[in-house]
């Protein structure tokens, strides 16, 4: 039998839509308080950064992608269950975030698609259900921070999508 083809539009990304999904990452949303004599605001601990298992330890990489096409086309989802992952852009890259609740099974009325706006990044906490990085419009430069360690940290799940901007 054929799997049903799921099709979704993209939201704007939001704090609060993504808070089944991990955070944010936009300091447009956060408080800060200042350092370095008053030159500096941080905004501090904006995400939970999660290194689970063995010799699990943070790992700090560079992502260079290139751009996908829309509709985006997706025959799975996967997820990291030993660590969170996080994904902020270099150069004010939009992307396509799509995600599900962590558990075993995704419900396909859970799935959730979002674009960013090119200020935002994200941080799947580990379960979490998503798509592999998707930047849009040109080839794209991410920060991203997720967990090394041993162990298989990566499972995919079989699911047909069709995402679509609006
Ligand atoms: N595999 C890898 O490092 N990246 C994916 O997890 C992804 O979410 O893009
Ligand atoms: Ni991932």
């Amino acid at each position: 039998m054929s799997e049903q083809l799921l099709q979704l539009t993209a939201e704007p990304l939001t704090p609060e839509a993504f808070v089944a999904f991990g955070e944010v990452i936009d300091h447009r949303s956060a408080t800060f308080f200042m350092i370095n004599d008053g030159r500096t605001r941080r905004y501090h601990d904006l995400a939970k950064v999660e290194t689970l298992g063995e010799e699990a330890r943070t790992l700090i990489s560079i992502f260079v992608s290139q751009p996908v096409q829309m509709p985006l086309e997706l025959a799975f989802l996967e997820r990291h269950p030993l660590g969170s992952q996080a994904f902020v852009p270099l150069h004010g890259e939009r992307f396509v975030v799509v995600v599900a609740p962590a558990g075993d099974v995704i419900d396909p009325d859970q799935v959730r698609a979002f674009v960013t706006d090119g200020r935002q990044g994200v941080n799947y906490r580990a379960g979490t259900w998503h798509a592999i990085q998707s930047v849009l419009d040109r080839e794209g430069e991410f920060l991203v921070v997720d967990r090394g360690g041993v162990g298989h940290n990566c499972e995919e799940h079989p699911l047909a999508l069709r995402v679509v901007l609006k």
